[in-house]
């Protein structure tokens, strides 16, 4: 590798020996439908663009309002930044996979939405997954979007407007946008986000159910423009061999998603935040779950939390990243350059392809041993028991007496 300001700014490409597609799919048009990024298995082809990291400038006005900074500024700011990064993907591309694929449903984090976490799902997806990144529309998202039917008025002063390129639904429909709710003054943090939780779970669920339906070679009406041919993924899933993975707020979600549906058949939290969740829900938890956690977000408290989830007789693994912060897990990680990245507590000490590459590797032998995949990601099993010079087993907190 050159100095560091050759290093070629941007999402790092997939390891895995399979080319990535990716593709948007919303079904049904309302807030209440599914929305999702996929990434799958793909045939290689030289003429495929690479989709848009960030999909529509209102995602950057969603973070500004995030971020509690002015929109104008804000949004100028993030388009220099960021506006032009692509996905290490081939839009559209033709799905090719010659065995039943395992499954992902993976949730972002508070302020997130469903494209930031593509070195992640990418590099899943080139290991043979087919993996679905939820948007979801509980108001954490920074910025999302669904559509409402079109009045009669606005049918009326659309006609005299050439027939567009779009499909025939999304003529008959206007785009609405939903953006992020922060805590209004003085309300209590817990019901909203307990609320919004149960939210994230279900949007899991449904995006495991259209999953499903798409599988069964029922014809879907993908409410949005691709040119992605949803019937190649006809008997493409291995539906026995799902698994739920999130980021933060997406990391409860894992856990209310584990326990509300069994065909999770295990979950990855990646530094969960597990104020969202009630206790009383951890018993019922009976799947393996594998805490991948940054050196600089976790508490005593969060921690011990996750120590509930303990059990003799299920599986429940957990381990620490050294020098990696928060926003070592989603893509921002690595857009900026070191000491950008530094102030805004972008990047940790630890190199951020290095840490999201223990991070995928342990997360792949995870899902092998309890998935039962056939594969050779049982060569990092070394890595669930932190067994890495940038690895602790466990964590970095002391836990507080009191706390555990
Ligand atoms: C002041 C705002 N205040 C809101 C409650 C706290 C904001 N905050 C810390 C931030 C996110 C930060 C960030 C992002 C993105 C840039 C950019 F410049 F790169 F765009 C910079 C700086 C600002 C680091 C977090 O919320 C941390 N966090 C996150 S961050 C997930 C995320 C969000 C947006 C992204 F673009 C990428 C990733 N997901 C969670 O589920 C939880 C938490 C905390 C508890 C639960």
């Amino acid at each position: 590798m050159g100095n560091s300001c050759s290093n070629h700014l941007g999402i790092p490409p997939a390891k895995g020996p399979n080319a990535v597609g990716c593709t948007d799919f919303m079904m049904d048009h309302t807030a209440q439908g599914s929305f999702f990024r996929l990434y799958y298995p793909c045939q290689t082809t030289e003429k495929a663009q690479r989709p848009d990291w960030v999909p529509c400038k209102e995602y950057f006005n969603g973070l500004t309002d995030f971020m509690n900074i002015n929109r104008t500024v804000g949004e100028k700011i993030f388009n220099y930044l960021f506006g032009s990064f692509k996905i290490p993907a081939s839009l559209d591309a033709p799905f090719k996979s010659n065995v039943k694929c395992p499954v992902v449903i993976f949730s972002h984090g508070l302020g997130a939405f469903r494209t930031l976490y593509s070195a992640i799902c990418a590099e899943l997806a080139s290991q043979g997954f087919i993996v679905a990144s939820v948007e979801h529309r509980d108001q954490s998202a920074s910025a999302t979007y669904y559509f409402r039917d079109k009045t009669e008025s606005e049918k009326a002063n659309k006609k005299n407007v050439p027939k567009t390129s779009g499909s025939a639904q999304e003529d008959n429909l206007v785009r609405e946008w939903m953006y992020y709710r922060g805590l209004k003054h003085g309300e209590r943090e817990f019901p909203l986000r307990n609320e919004q939780v149960k939210k994230r779970a279900d949007e899991c669920i449904l995006a495991l159910d259209r999953l499903t339906e798409i599988n069964s070679g029922t014809p879907v009406q993908n409410v949005l423009q691709t040119q992605f041919d949803w019937t190649t993924l006809e008997n493409s899933m291995d539906l026995c061999r799902i698994a739920v993975m999130g980021h933060s707020f997406g990391g409860a979600t894992v856990i209310e998603a584990l326990c509300k549906e069994v065909k999770f058949k295990c979950g990855v939290a990646l530094d969960a935040w597990m104020n969202p969740l009630d206790d009383e829900i951890f018993p019922r938890v009976k799947q393996p779950i594998f805490f991948i956690n940054s050196e600089k977000f976790q508490w005593a408290g969060n921690i011990s939390r996750m120590k509930k989830l303990d059990s003799a007789v299920i599986q429940r693994k957990m381990i620490t990243i050294r020098g990696t912060v928060h926003q070592s897990f989603p893509d921002f990680t690595f857009l900026t350059g070191n000491w950008i990245g530094k102030l805004m507590k972008l990047k940790g000490e630890i190199d951020p392809e290095l840490a999201i590459d223990l991070c995928n590797k342990a997360t792949l032998a995870f899902l092998q041993r309890h998935l039962g995949l056939e594969k050779n990601f049982n060569q990092w099993d070394p890595l669930i028991d932190g067994q890495d010079d940038h690895l602790i087993q466990g964590t970095n907190v002391t836990l507080l007496q009191s706390a555990i």
